[in-house]
């Protein structure tokens, strides 16, 4: 196992169920593995598009981007995610932001996500005016931008720090190689839960 600790780089987006499975399975690791766990909300549209964009011309076959909510939807829920993603400090109210947001994806309204998590009406109404701002929507480009630098194509997207080397997972379903990457055990889904009650 390495000494120093893994910083592992969560790349998500509201509109990305397996994001969701992603997401709940490195919270529940969070205490168990040595790692510190960085969300970084990233605009799918944009990764599709890029990707697609690719195949399109590689196949010949004109490609639509295939999505459950609006384009704008999905873009006004990651700016609110963006937002609450700079307002770190309080970690635990960014999770249930984003935990509620999935939950409540179809309507994807931004002030219900944040009242259900426990935000006040002033602290929802200043995270709304911010979600507005240029430099949040700067923000949730740059930190696409940086998901796209990694050849990312799809979410989610994890991008573990070890010793100075960072090696990428995508998807959900690639958490035993990568607990192999960083040095850690694989436990399953459920690793607080003991093998008596499972
Ligand atoms: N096998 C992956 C699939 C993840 C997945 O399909 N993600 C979608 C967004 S919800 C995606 O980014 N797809 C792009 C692609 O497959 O190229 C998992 O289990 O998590």
């Amino acid at each position: 196992m390495s000494s120093s600790r893994t910083i592992i780089e969560l790349f998500y987006d509201v509109d990305s169920p397996y994001s969701w499975l992603a997401f709940e399975v490195l919270c529940r690791y969070r205490n168990v593995w040595n790692i510190d766990l960085k969300f970084k909300p990233a605009y799918l549209g944009v990764i599709y598009s890029s990707d697609l964009k690719l195949l399109s011309e590689y196949f010949g076959v004109p490609m639509f981007q295939p999505s459950s909510l609006s384009e704008k939807d999905s873009l006004n829920a990651m700016h609110f995610a963006t937002v609450v993603a700079e307002k770190e400090k309080k970690g635990d109210t960014l999770e249930k932001v984003i935990l509620t947001y999935l939950s409540i994806i179809l309507q994807c309204l931004s002030a219900q996500a944040g009242l259900k998590a426990g935000l006040s009406a002033n602290e929802v109404e200043e995270i709304l005016t911010l979600s507005k701002s240029q430099p949040i929507k700067d923000k949730l480009k740059s930190v696409t931008e940086e998901a796209l630098e990694y050849k990312c194509f799809g979410l989610p997207f994890i991008v573990c720090h070890v010793n100075g080397k960072a090696e990428v997972f995508f998807g959900s379903d690639r958490f035993e190689l990568m607990a192999y990457f960083i040095g850690e055990r694989w436990m399953g889904p459920h690793p607080n839960k003991s093998k008596a009650t499972m």
